[in-house]
């Protein structure tokens, strides 16, 4: 579903890189949280997936794509595979939920009587309904990223991109939001978080990608934000 093999981006071609020969794989299904302090790359590794950015070197693959050789007019086709969620919910502020939701779906040329069953299943999914009229300033902070996480997966994009969802949000709310996304991941869709939210990563317990300064330092199944000293003394005691 994803894969970089060692990819490294460059911002500037004799700065040091945001990404560091970075190999990893996110198969079909999973739910992973990409940590790490601010500045070790997680945002850079979020836009290559999208191909905001391309990679200085190595193979970046997303649903079925080689990133690096697609070219322009191919690059709408990989992103109706991708749902994006950012920090800044980024909603219309001129338009109501519903049209928030909607105005994707029309972008993309759908027929009026798919986007009226897709549009309130989205809204239903992300816990919205009988929100549909508001606009964005007449909801809480967690109510507008769950309308932006309607709008990320009402085309029923395989794959989910999260940057730093919940980085606006208290911690109650942001635990709502990560149970919405592992809501959406339970029908099927990937989805990959770059987080530096240390209670909610060890709340959810899934998969963790840590960073630091732009290298891969850890890839832990049902990992904690932060690698548990106990675990490596079980380990040495294993070797003994
Ligand atoms: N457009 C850019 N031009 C030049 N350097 C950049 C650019 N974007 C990011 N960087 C640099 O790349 C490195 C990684 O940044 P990135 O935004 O990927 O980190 P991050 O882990 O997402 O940080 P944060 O948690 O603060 O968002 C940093 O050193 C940053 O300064």
């Amino acid at each position: 579903m994803i894969r970089l093999e060692g990819v490294t981006k460059r911002y500037t071609p004799k700065g040091s890189p945001a990404l560091d020969d970075v190999t990893c794989e996110i198969v079909r299904g999973e739910f992973v949280f990409v940590v790490g302090a601010s500045g070790s790359g997680k945002s850079t590794m979020m836009r290559l997936l999208t191909r905001e950015i391309v990679a200085s070197t190595g193979t970046v693959l997303v649903a079925g794509r080689d990133l690096g050789t697609l070219t322009d007019r191919q690059i709408p086709g990989l992103r109706r595979e991708i749902g994006v969620v950012f920090q800044d919910f980024r909603l219309l502020e001129g338009k109501t939920v519903y049209q928030n939701v909607a105005f994707v779906l029309k972008v993309l040329g759908s027929k009026r009587h798919q986007i009226k069953q897709l549009v309130p299943e989205a809204l239903d999914l992300v816990g919205l309904e009988g929100k549909a009229d508001r606009l964005p300033d007449q909801l809480s902070g967690g109510e507008q990223q769950r309308v932006a996480i309607a709008r990320a997966v009402v085309k029923k994009p395989p794959i989910l991109l999260a940057d730093e969802p919940t980085g606006n949000l208290d911690p109650d709310t942001s635990a709502e939001i990560v149970a919405v996304l592992s809501r959406i991941n339970k029908t099927g869709t990937t989805v990959a978080m770059a987080t530096h939210d240390q209670s909610i990563v060890d709340d959810f317990k899934k998969r963790v990608l840590e960073l630091k300064d732009g290298v891969l330092v850890r890839d832990e199944a049902h990992g904690a934000y932060v690698q548990e000293i106990r675990e490596l003394h079980d380990t040495t005691r294993d070797e003994d």
